[in-house]
């Protein structure tokens, strides 16, 4: 039932959350409309406002639940987010301040809720938030100016009793009010920061990932290698090549050397999660194997991974690699890793190609 609500009453009530400043503009609405009847009911049936007043909180509901007609399913959301705030600040705040007991009565606590609803929802709508900021504040100033010169005009409440009830219902009713809003707008405050994190998490898992092979990226590895130098740890990095990929290109096509690559990166991605290490696409047909191990071990898994590739099932034969492998030594620089590793990988193509050496 609770979930029903949830799913498929409010929406249809308030529109989607996915626009949550229409969504909160609806619920105002529609809770003003209510208020606005209960005002009525409860200002009549205590006198604690003329009937002037009470007739008026009357006619403002239907008016208020047209304006959320055509807010909610015309699409008018921004004229009659404009329309309401007038009415509200411009016809409710007079008539209620001259209706109910004038500046000793409740409307400064309507004032306030005006004020902190204007503020919420018209969050996007700049010029028409301050616009309807000042007049909340400011509409007391000529209010109490025109009671000073028109004490008559004012309705006060027959007794101290009726004046007290009506502030603390008053009172109530605006901080029940007030409580909604900033819940509303606290919840989604964090909605929002939730979805700013996972975005930024997945745009860095974007950022370092190689979009054909799903490998990690060249951004990796130096942050890896800091990581791995701070921890102590001894570790191998392994330089790897495939041998005359530009004739696989020219010969087969482009496609099928991507699929050469895809299926390359498999079988690294394989050996260095059971080592333990990272494997990363530098780019083109270049690839860095880190595993923390050392220079024998290295070389060993690199065996491994050349014959593990051989025996993998490509459509026009064997594709291999050369590799140059090099042991991470004690203040040695990223720069100064790599270009031995690098170095290494070119004796071994000057060697004939698939070939490793270390
Ligand atoms: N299919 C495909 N080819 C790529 C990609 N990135 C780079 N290449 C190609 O990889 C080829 C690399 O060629 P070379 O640098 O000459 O090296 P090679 O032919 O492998 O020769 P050796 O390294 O000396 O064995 C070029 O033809 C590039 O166009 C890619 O993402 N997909």
């Amino acid at each position: 039932m609770k979930n029903g609500l949830k799913q498929r009453v409010l929406p249809w009530l308030l529109g989607s959350r996915d626009k949550p400043y229409q969504y909160t503009h609806h619920a105002v609405l529609l809770i003003g409309s209510v208020v606005y009847l209960y005002c009525a009911v409860a200002n009549y049936a205590f006198q604690l406002a003329s009937l002037a007043n009470v007739l008026v909180q009357l006619a403002l509901v239907p008016i208020i639940l047209f304006i959320w007609y055509l807010s909610r399913w015309l699409n008018y959301f921004k004229s009659m987010a404009v329309l309401f705030m007038l009415l509200v600040t411009l016809v409710s705040l007079p008539i209620n301040w001259i209706g109910n007991g004038g500046y000793s009565g409740p409307t400064y606590f309507l004032n306030l809720g005006v004020l902190i609803y204007i503020s919420v929802a018209f969050r996007d709508l700049g010029l028409y938030r301050r616009l309807g900021q000042a007049l909340a504040i400011l509409m007391p100033v000529p209010l109490l100016m025109i009671e000073r010169r028109y004490p008559d005009i004012i309705f006060n409440h027959e007794t101290a009793d009726l004046l007290q009830l009506d502030l603390t219902i008053s009172f109530v009713a605006t901080g029940f009010f007030l409580m909604l809003m900033m819940e509303n707008y606290s919840r989604r405050f964090k909605l929002e920061r939730d979805k700013a994190t996972n975005l930024s998490v997945k745009l860095q898992l974007l950022s370092e990932q190689d979009p054909l092979t799903g490998l990690s990226n060249r951004r990796v590895l130096e942050p890896c290698l800091d990581r791995w130098r701070a921890e102590g740890r001894t570790f191998c990095l392994a330089l790897i090549d495939l041998d005359h990929f530009k004739s696989i290109n020219d010969q087969w096509g482009h496609n099928y050397g991507d699929e050469v690559l895809c299926a390359f990166a498999k079988v690294l991605h394989e050996v260095a999660k059971q080592q333990h290490g990272q494997a990363i696409r530098l780019g083109g047909e270049e690839f860095v194997l880190l595993l923390p191990l050392n220079l024998q071990t290295t070389f060993d898994c690199l065996i491994d991974l050349a014959n593990e590739f051989k025996a993998t099932q490509l459509e026009n034969g064997v594709t291999t690699f050369s590799a140059g492998v090099a042991q991470m030594q004690a203040q040695e620089e990223n720069q100064a890793l790599l270009k031995r590793a690098d170095d290494l990988m070119y004796d071994a193509k000057r060697a004939g190609r698939d070939c490793i050496k270390a």
